[in-house]
């Protein structure tokens, strides 16, 4: 029979509640205890199944745990980093986190590692706009690619490696820095691009109402991160400022230039800019979640009218398909829209699109 594992979550919101599940998939001898700030919250992590114990008491929730997972916005996670120093712990515990940057994460978590704790610092590339543990979901990291950076602690890698085995991500190691640039070009000038492109809409329009009528298809995909918890983003744009310093001059130079082309009517240049953007897109892995999330999805256009999604539903029940996701992409009165549906794999798709054209009559595109 093998030992129980003590497993300490700090913050079980999305990420931690994530986690907690993919822990339990693993392992019915890993108990795990939640500490947050919500007795309510925390108790009904406990009766969704999704921890096993709770306390309101940091010191007491890391003092007996294997594993210490910290799973708080970026700025809250520096605090307890330091706070873990000067708390009592098991000498053989592993200590990670899931935060969005790197750098200040593994330089504030050298206390720790000096006096000889493990830390192995985590980034799993993969989310939502989402919070809480009540969008938590086993298979949030399935495909994706999970960051760890590793400064000690080196030969207990393929031990976290193993403890996170059902998340199904895929795992890549990198520096601190090398993290905090690649992910700054990634996710958060995406971020702040979205987010600033919804406030300069809806200032420019006025807050006319038109701008929630017409807000649709591109503005709408390329704005949903804008949804995203501003207290998760203020804090990763705290934590990683030299990179996105030097990424922001360099949008900046990008738009400059567009406005030159376009004052001076560079049609060919301005052709190019869309084209080399269309190929490098166009040829990026399908079947990844995580940056760019977009598994095996399959896109329908579909009427307008009460049923549609039933029928389409309906067709897949019939025929075994099963879709982990479905999102109305463009809802635009009488007229076409299109449905986004996401399959658990490729072979799916294909018969799903097979189906859903020949059964149905729907144009599709995957
Ligand atoms: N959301 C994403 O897409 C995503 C993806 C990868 C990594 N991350 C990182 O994961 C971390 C958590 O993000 P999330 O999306 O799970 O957010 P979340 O808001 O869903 O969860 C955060 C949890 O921390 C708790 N919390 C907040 N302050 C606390 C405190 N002082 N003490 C104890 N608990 C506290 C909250 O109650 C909540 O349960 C962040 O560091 C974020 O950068 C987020
Ligand atoms: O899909 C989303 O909503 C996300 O924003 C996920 C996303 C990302 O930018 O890719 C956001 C922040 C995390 O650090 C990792 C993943």
């Amino acid at each position: 029979m093998s030992t129980v594992k003590q497993v300490t979550v700090v913050g079980v919101g999305l990420i931690g509640g994530s986690i907690c599940q993919t822990l339990h998939a693993k392992n019915q001898n890993i108990k795990i205890t939640g500490f947050g700030l919500d007795q309510a919250d925390l108790e009904c992590a406990v009766e969704l199944g999704i921890i096993d114990y709770w306390t309101l008491d940091f010191e007491e929730a890391v003092r007996d745990a294997d594993y210490i997972f910290l799973c708080t916005p970026v700025q809250i996670t520096l605090a307890y980093l330091e706070h873990l120093s000067k708390c009592k712990l098991k000498e053989t515990v592993l200590v990670t986190d899931v935060a969005s940057t790197k750098g200040t994460i593994m330089q504030t978590a050298e206390t720790l590692i000096a006096q000889g704790i493990d830390f192995i610092g985590g980034h799993p590339m993969a989310g939502s706009h989402k919070t809480s543990y009540r969008a938590s979901q086993l298979d949030l990291f399935e495909n994706a690619y999970y960051i760890l950076v590793a400064t000690a602690a080196k030969n207990r890698v393929p031990e976290l490696i193993d403890l996170l085995s059902e998340t199904h991500a895929k795992f890549l190691e990198l520096a601190p820095q090398e993290h905090d640039q690649i992910v700054g070009l990634l996710s958060h000038v995406p971020h702040i691009i979205a987010a600033g492109l919804v406030n300069f809409v809806s200032e420019e329009s006025n807050q006319s109402e038109l701008f929630s009528l017409l807000a649709a298809g591109g503005f709408r995909d390329i704005t949903r991160i804008a949804s995203s918890d501003p207290t998760m983003w203020t804090d990763i744009l705290m934590t990683n400022r030299d990179a996105l310093l030097t990424q922001l001059s360099q949008w900046q130079n990008l738009m400059t230039n567009m406005q030159e082309m376009l004052s001076q009517k560079q049609e060919k240049d301005i052709y190019d800019y869309f084209c080399r953007a269309q190929e490098i897109r166009n040829q990026l892995p399908q079947h990844k979640k995580g940056s760019i999330p977009n598994l095996y999805d399959l896109f329908v256009s579909v009427p307008d009218e009460v049923g549609v999604i039933a029928k389409i539903t309906q067709l897949l029940h019939e025929n075994q398909l099963s879709i982990t996701n479905i999102r109305i992409l463009e809802t635009r009165v009488e007229i076409f829209g299109v449905l986004q549906l996401t399959f658990r794999t490729e072979n799916d798709r294909e018969v799903g699109q097979r189906l859903i054209e020949e059964k149905l009559q729907y144009q599709t595109e995957s």
